[in-house]
This record gives structure tokens, C-alpha cells and sequence, in this order.
């Protein structure tokens, strides 16, 4: 089963909870949670009280994506706001190992991400140990950029990794520039978990825009 996850950079700041209500409502099935330091990536934007606040609004999981420095420092505070899942960028991390098992410790499943331009290789020893891999589109910071088609074959190759170890269970999702029209390409090649801000949040009927994603993988 293929899982949409809004992501809320995209979405209207000031009215946030109706925004997660109205893609919950329409079929989504993770929220996506963009916080970024202004020093991993060029842009700021939320933190664990944010995670708190929106955490009532919901009965879907929150996938936090954390796109900062030193993220061992904050796992416990993004835990305890209500995240189900934390990824954090294996780039900003030299510990990746104890980073996975930190995030576990607090009852969260752990993902790790990589950007365009890391090689899947650095995950390769820590594929036992998480919940899913996150294979950026795009370089992080922003919503609405062009997805980078180069970023397919790493999707293959990953999934190739955790079918040959029998690892079927670990999500790959995928993130940024995601549309109906990108969403087949990165299904064919493996990915299970769409990330999707300015395909949903940009469009006025979200329940189309879900259904638009879903169809394009079902049919293509
Ligand atoms: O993590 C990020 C960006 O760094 C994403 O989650 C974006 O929010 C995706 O936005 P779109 O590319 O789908 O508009
Ligand atoms: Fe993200």
C-alpha cells in the first residue's frame, strides 16, 4: 500500500489545524512535519511546541523530518511533543548508529534521510536498525522545487538492498517535487511513502489533489 504524507510546509501557518484536519479528511495517511535550523539548510521554519500544538488535530502518525545540525540534541523534545516517526539527515549526523537507537529508545520509529547528492552507501550499515529511508527529490529547505530524476536509480537501488536482506517492513519514502506525474517513477522503482507539500497544500481541493497522487500510482 502506497502512503501519502502531506507535508504542512506547504500549508496555511496561521490556520493549521484545520489545514491537518482537511488533508485527514481527505485521505492522507502521514503528516509531514519540514523543520529546518537555518544551518543544515538556508531556511527556518518550526519546533516541538508546533509538534504539540498539532498533535490534537490528528489521529495520523507525524513523520518529523528534521533538517538540522546535532539532531541527538532535540530527539527527546520531538518525542515528547507527539512525533511517531523522526528521520534525521544521516549528513548531519557522525554517531548515525546511536542516533537510530536514541530515536527508538523514546518509543519512535527512526528514519534516516539522504540528500541528492550523498550515495545511498551511507546507509548501507544501519539498514537493519531503522524504520525507513528517506531519499530526498530535492536538496533540502524548500517546498515547490523541481524534482531531480537522477534520484530514481538510488530509490531502486535501496529497495534491491532491503529485498536481498529480507528487510520488507522498512518504508523507503520519498520527498520533494513529488506529483502525479513524478509519483510512478519513484513507485516503479520502490518507494511506498510519498511526500507531497505544494501537489496537496497548493492545490484548493486536496481531496482531488490525494486522489490525483493515489490514482497515478494505482493506474500507472
Ligand atoms: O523536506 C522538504 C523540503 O526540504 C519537503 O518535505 C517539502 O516540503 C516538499 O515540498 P514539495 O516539493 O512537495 O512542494
Ligand atoms: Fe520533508
Amino acid at each position: 500500500m502506497i502512503k501519502i504524507a502531506p507535508s504542512i510546509l506547504s500549508a496555511d501557518f496561521a490556520q493549521l489545524g484545520q489545514e491537518i484536519s482537511i488533508v485527514e479528511a481527505a485521505g492522507a495517511d502521514w503528516i509531514h512535519v519540514d523543520v529546518m535550523d537555518g544551518h543544515f539548510v538556508p531556511n527556518i521554519t518550526l519546533g516541538p511546541p508546533i509538534v504539540s500544538a498539532i498533535k490534537p488535530h490528528t489521529s495520523l502518525p507525524l513523520d518529523v523530518h528534521l533538517m538540522i545540525d546535532k539532531p541527538e540534541q532535540y530527539i527527546a523534545d520531538f518525542a515528547k511533543a507527539g512525533a511517531d516517526m523522526i528521520t534525521v539527515h544521516a549528513e548531519a549526523c557522525i554517531h548515525l548508529h546511536r542516533v537510530i537507537h536514541l530515536i527508538k529508545e523514546h518509543g519512535v520509529q527512526a528514519g534516516i534521510a539522504i540528500n541528492p547528492g550523498t550515495s545511498a552507501a551511507v546507509i548501507q550499515e544501519v539498514l537493519e536498525d531503522i524504520d525507513m529511508v528517506l531519499i530526498m527529490t530535492v536538496n533540502p529547505g524548500f517546498g515547490g522545487q523541481a524534482f531531480i530524476p537522477r534520484t530514481v536509480q538510488k530509490v531502486r537501488q535501496v529497495r534491491q538492498w532491503l529485498n536481498e536482506a529480507s528487510l520488507f517492513d522498512v518504508h523507503i519514502e520519498v520527498d520533494g517535487g513529488i506529483t502525479s506525474e513524478t509519483a510512478p517513477l519513484v513507485v516503479e522503482a520502490g518507494a511506498d511513502v510519498l511526500v507531497a507539500g505544494s501537489a496537496v497544500f497548493g492545490q484548493k481541493d486536496r481531496e482531488a489533489a490525494i486522489q490525483a497522487i493515489r490514482s497515478s500510482v494505482q493506474n500507472g
